[in-house]
């Protein structure tokens, strides 16, 4: 029944999914019907997608978010996040239809929901480590409005053993419920920013770990009204935060080894792109694209949660970190080295940096590559200019030039660091001669004077300048020049569509 003070629908009228005694076709009527209220902690670039998401299925969700912007936008049925195919129209479509609705407050959300999904910030602190505290504060507050047969599910990434051995048991601490009267589950989200509702609709399985055989059936129904793919039930919450993390961890090391395959560039006299993306015609190879470094708030992070939770060392995990940490740094003195053959000093020198944000059309840029190259550029005495299409490059340190005014600038170098694809509409040949550091080898200077450098390709750029040739036209066998036919590109960005502009299948 609705509370007439609040106009909120008190537990009476829902119906708590875990431990209940309900047939399966019954539960899944309670959840597709709307009598199982779902609150959805974090609003943001993974979280209002997954709400949206949630409301078609449930058709009643709550979208909880200490933003009140946030809030304000979406009960306008309007979408705060850019760059995302059908979400403005599904958010504005659900909330219309009154099946999705958002506030401020948690512990009435906590309240009335029956299912708890939380999908907030879990970043590192400066010292590398887990900051598990807005978890801990979304956890507080759902513990107040906890009610048996409640299911409480994880999305956000965190450490193993997180949902066992600290959401489950606060839960019951500050709820006074006992902890098998309520399920906890860890279900990674598998979203990439840019296909979020595709991520999230099926395009892969989708993973489920239970504290409990309850928990994790609940999740089963649950998931199976949202993700069209399968959904694969493991072990325990431990394995499926082991999962997500892995996924990761795998990527990380695997950009650390392109990038110190680049590095070797000059040592071997090869074109490394080349040579990586021949290598990895066979199955077995799939060596990633080396680039300026490694951002966001997901694979750099992701090494962390897990060298925070074991004893014993972790060389390759350490390592990778140490070689992608590193790129930015590579990057500068290539650039560095680059302005010295052309007998500039890189003290004093007008630098342009393109791209801040992490990956092309994504607003982020949490520990974006960009940041410390424009630190390093200004250690080293250039005057360091930046232009990004979504963020304003004067709040990373650099002085901001809009798109429509890089023709009009005086620059000795510039630095393509994540390509957006409004960067394409840049007319190079209305610049004067510049030194030009390729990091993600998404530029086609072709008929330019620049004196380009792409990373892992210093042998174009030698053998270029020594015979005066355009590196690009120095081969015709279907060299780096020309996409190879895997398609792998050599544009960064190895991952399914992994909006790097890259295109490539890796
Ligand atoms: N974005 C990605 O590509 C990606 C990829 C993998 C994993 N993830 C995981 O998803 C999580 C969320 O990512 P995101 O990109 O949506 O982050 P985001 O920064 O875009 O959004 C986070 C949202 O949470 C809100 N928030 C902060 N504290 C809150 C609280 N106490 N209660 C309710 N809401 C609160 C913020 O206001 C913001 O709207 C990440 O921390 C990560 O664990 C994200
Ligand atoms: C569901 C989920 O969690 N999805 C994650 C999300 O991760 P993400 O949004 O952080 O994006 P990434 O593509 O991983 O890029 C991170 C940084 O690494 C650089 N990079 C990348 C590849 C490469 O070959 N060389 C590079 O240098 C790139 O420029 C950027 O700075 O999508 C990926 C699929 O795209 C997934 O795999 C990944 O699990």
């Amino acid at each position: 029944m609705v509370d007439a003070a609040t106009g909120v629908e008190t537990e009476a009228d829902t119906v708590g999914l875990y431990g209940s005694d309900l047939r399966p076709a019954d539960r899944r009527e309670a959840f597709t019907g709307g009598r199982v209220p779902v609150a959805v902690y974090g609003l943001g670039k993974m979280g209002l997608p997954l709400a949206a998401a949630y409301s078609e299925a449930s058709n009643n969700v709550i979208g909880v978010d200490v933003n009140p912007d946030v809030v304000e936008s979406v009960n306008a049925g309007e979408c705060h996040v850019d760059n995302e195919p059908d979400l403005p129209e599904l958010i504005a479509e659900r909330v219309e239809a009154g099946a999705l609705r958002a506030t401020t407050d948690l512990q009435e959300a906590a309240a009335e929901a029956r299912v708890h999904v939380v999908i907030v910030p879990t970043p590192i602190t400066d010292e590398k480590e887990p900051d598990l505290s807005i978890l801990e504060a979304v956890v507080e507050d759902v513990a107040t409005g906890l009610k048996p047969g409640d299911q409480v599910i994880v999305e956000c990434t965190v450490p193993p053993r997180t949902s066992a051995d600290y959401v489950r048991p606060r839960l019951a601490e500050l709820s006074g419920l006992d902890e098998d009267e309520f399920g906890v589950a860890f279900c990674p989200e598998r979203t990439s920013s840019g296909r979020a509702l595709q991520d999230i609709g099926g395009a892969y399985p989708k993973v489920v770990g239970g504290v409990d055989a309850e928990a994790a059936a609940v999740c089963e129904l649950i998931y199976g009204e949202i993700n069209s793919n399968d959904i694969l039930v493991v072990s325990d919450a431990t394995t499926a935060e082991s999962v997500k993390l892995f996924e990761g961890l795998y990527r990380d090391v695997n950009i650390a080894l392109a990038n110190e395959l680049a590095t070797l560039a000059d040592d071997l006299g090869i074109d490394v792109v080349e040579a990586i993306d021949v290598a990895n015609t066979q199955p077995f190879c799939e060596i990633h694209d080396p680039g300026p470094g490694v951002g966001g708030h997901c694979i750099p992070w992701y090494p962390y949660f897990v060298m925070s939770r074991v004893e014993r060392d972790t060389p390759l995990l350490r390592t990778a970190r140490e070689v992608n940490d590193g790129m930015p740094g590579y990057t500068v003195d290539q650039l560095t080295a680059e302005l010295g053959a052309e007998g500039v000093d890189a003290d004093g020198a007008r630098v342009l940096v393109l791209g801040v944000t992490y990956r092309p059309g994504v607003k982020e840029t949490r520990a974006s590559p960009a940041i410390p190259i424009i630190e390093g550029l200004k250690a080293a005495g250039a005057e360091v200019y930046a232009v990004d299409p979504m963020v304003d490059p004067s709040e990373y340190g650099a002085t901001a030039v809009d798109l429509d005014e890089v023709a009009d600038g005086d620059y000795d170098a510039a630095v393509m660091v994540t390509h957006h694809e409004e960067f394409d509409a840049l007319d190079w040949s209305a610049l004067d001669d510049l030194v030009v550091v390729d990091g993600r080898r998404t530029l086609d200077l072709d008929g330019t004077d620049h004196r380009v450098y792409e990373l892992g390709r210093a042998r174009r750029a030698d053998a270029a300048q020594a015979t005066g040739a355009d590196a690009t036209t120095m081969r015709t066998d279907g060299g780096p020049g020309e996409r190879s036919e895997s398609g792998a590109g050599s544009e960064g960005g190895r991952g399914p569509e992994s909006g790097d502009g890259s295109g490539s299948s890796r």
